[in-house]
């Protein structure tokens, strides 16, 4: 679905994303580890346009998305959640999903109805009329997904979406997220929380360093001695 050759992003002499290939499957849930500083986010950023720099070469559903901006690139069906959700703090949770679906559905009567939809799929109905502002992180965070998945993509990247929650909220949206994927919609998710990242993913692949290290099912990556080196520590290391 999405083939990523050669992608590199550079700021000025920092090489962010370095030489990184891997793909996407159709209806996959991809998951991307690493530390801090990776580029794990700056590749999502060249996915979906918010870094134009990008390169390589971007391939989604058969088409280089080299010229494309990031509103075709969401037409095209791929949207993103970020770390920190960039909502509209002057717009109620619902009006902040219609800005969502207004980018897939012209018709303002279209538009309402995948609102509604996304708002019961997402389980935030009920805070529909409120504004972001009196909203928890787990609350913003669920607004951020209803809104990428307002535009109806067929592949969501989620940049640590559960960053911040509590247990209980990240078993919700592990089970939101097995949802999404049973109704067509393939998921790449970066992710710090492992056991989400274990229960969730078919596969991960590993950044270091603007590189990627490993890929493979959870159980391979975590017993891969570079990733447990770059990432995720050594008992002894204690
Ligand atoms: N706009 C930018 N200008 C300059 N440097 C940047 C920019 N965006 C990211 N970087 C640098 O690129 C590197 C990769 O950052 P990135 O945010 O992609 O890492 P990450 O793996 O997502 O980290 P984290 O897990 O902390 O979110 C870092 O060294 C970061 O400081």
């Amino acid at each position: 679905m999405l083939k990523c050759s050669s992608v590199s992003v550079s700021f000025g002499g920092l090489k962010a994303v370095d030489d990184v290939s891997f793909n996407v499957k159709k209806n996959e849930i991809l998951g991307m580890i690493g530390p801090n500083g990776a580029g794990k986010t700056t590749l999502f950023n060249a996915i979906c346009g918010d870094v134009r720099n990008a390169g390589g070469e971007i391939i989604f559903e058969g088409k280089s998305l080299s010229n494309l901006t990031k509103d075709l690139r969401c037409r095209q069906g791929i949207a993103r959640t970020f770390q920190i959700p960039q909502l509209f703090e002057n717009l109620s949770v619902r009006e902040n999903v219609l800005i969502g679906a207004l980018c897939k559905e012209s018709q303002m009567s279209e538009a309402l109805a995948v609102t509604e939809r996304v708002l019961r799929s997402v389980k935030i109905e009920k805070l529909a009329d409120l504004y972001p502002d009196v909203l928890t992180i787990g609350q913003r965070k669920s607004l951020e997904l209803a809104r990428a998945l307002a535009t109806q993509p067929d592949l969501i990247l989620l940049d640590e979406i559960m960053g911040g929650l509590h247990v209980n909220e990240v078993e919700e949206t592990v089970a939101l997220l097995k949802e999404i994927r049973q109704q067509g919609v393939t998921v790449f998710l970066i992710e710090h929380v492992i056991s989400a990242v274990v229960s969730l993913c078919d596969r991960v692949v590993v950044m270091n360093q603007g590189k990627l290290i490993a890929e493979g099912t959870a159980a391979e990556v975590m017993s891969d001695h570079e990733v447990i080196d770059a990432y995720l520590g050594r008992e002894d290391d204690a």
